[in-house]
C-alpha cells in the first residue's frame, strides 16, 4: 500500500438534521427575532487506517452524531455565555432577556448552550465537543481532525475543525 495515502471518513444523512428556534446577536447590539432553521449537520474524521482499514466506524460516528442532532431538535437554543442575552431558569420555565426584550418559555423546549452566541460556527463547535468522548474511547486511535458542518440555510455552512488530543 501506499503509505503517503491520507485517508477521512465523512457521514452525513437525510435525517441528520434537526428544527430548532435560536436568535443570535451580531455589529455590537443588534439582535435578531426569534426564528428557526432546519439544521443540516456533517461530521469528518481524518487519520491513519486502524486494525480494521477504517479510519473509524461510519456506525459509531453516525449514531453519536444523531444522538447529539436529536437532542435539539424541536428546541429554542440558547446561549449560556452571551455577554448581553441573560439566560435564567425560573421553576419550570426559562427566561432570556436582551435590552428591554423578554422571552419566556418552557423549559422542556429550551437547550441550554455553554456559548457565547447560537451561530452555526459555535453550535458546530459545540457539536464537535459531544462527539469527543466517543472519538477518544479508543486509547489506541491516531486520529488526527475531527470536521462538524452545520447548514444553517441551503448552501450556508459553519465548519469546525476540532484537533483530536492524542493519548
Ligand atoms: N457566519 C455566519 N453568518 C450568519 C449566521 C451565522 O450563524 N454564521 N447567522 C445569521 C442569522 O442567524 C440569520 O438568521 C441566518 O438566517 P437566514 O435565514 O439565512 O437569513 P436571512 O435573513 O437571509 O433569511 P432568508 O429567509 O434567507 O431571507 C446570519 N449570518
Amino acid at each position: 500500500m501506499n503509505n503517503s495515502a491520507q485517508y477521512k471518513v465523512r457521514v452525513t444523512k437525510d435525517h441528520l438534521v434537526f428544527s430548532a428556534a435560536h436568535f443570535i446577536t451580531f455589529n455590537g447590539n443588534i439582535c435578531e427575532r426569534l426564528h428557526g432553521h432546519n439544521w443540516r449537520v456533517a461530521a469528518e474524521l481524518s487519520g491513519p487506517l486502524d486494525e480494521n482499514c477504517y479510519v473509524f466506524d461510519f456506525i459509531a460516528l453516525r449514531d453519536r452524531l444523531q444522538k447529539t442532532v436529536d437532542s435539539l431538535d424541536h428546541r429554542v437554543l440558547l446561549p449560556m455565555k452571551h455577554h448581553m442575552i441573560e439566560v435564567s431558569e425560573i421553576d419550570e420555565e426559562v427566561q432570556a432577556t436582551f435590552e428591554k426584550r423578554r422571552w419566556v418559555f418552557p423549559k422542556e423546549d429550551c437547550i441550554l448552550l455553554p456559548i457565547e452566541n447560537t451561530t452555526a460556527e459555535l453550535i458546530a463547535h459545540w457539536i464537535g465537543l459531544q462527539l469527543m468522548p466517543v472519538i477518544g474511547s479508543n486509547a489506541s486511535s491516531q486520529l488526527e481532525l475531527l470536521q462538524i458542518e452545520v447548514e444553517e440555510n441551503f448552501g450556508q455552512w459553519a465548519i469546525c475543525q476540532l484537533a483530536i488530543p492524542q493519548n
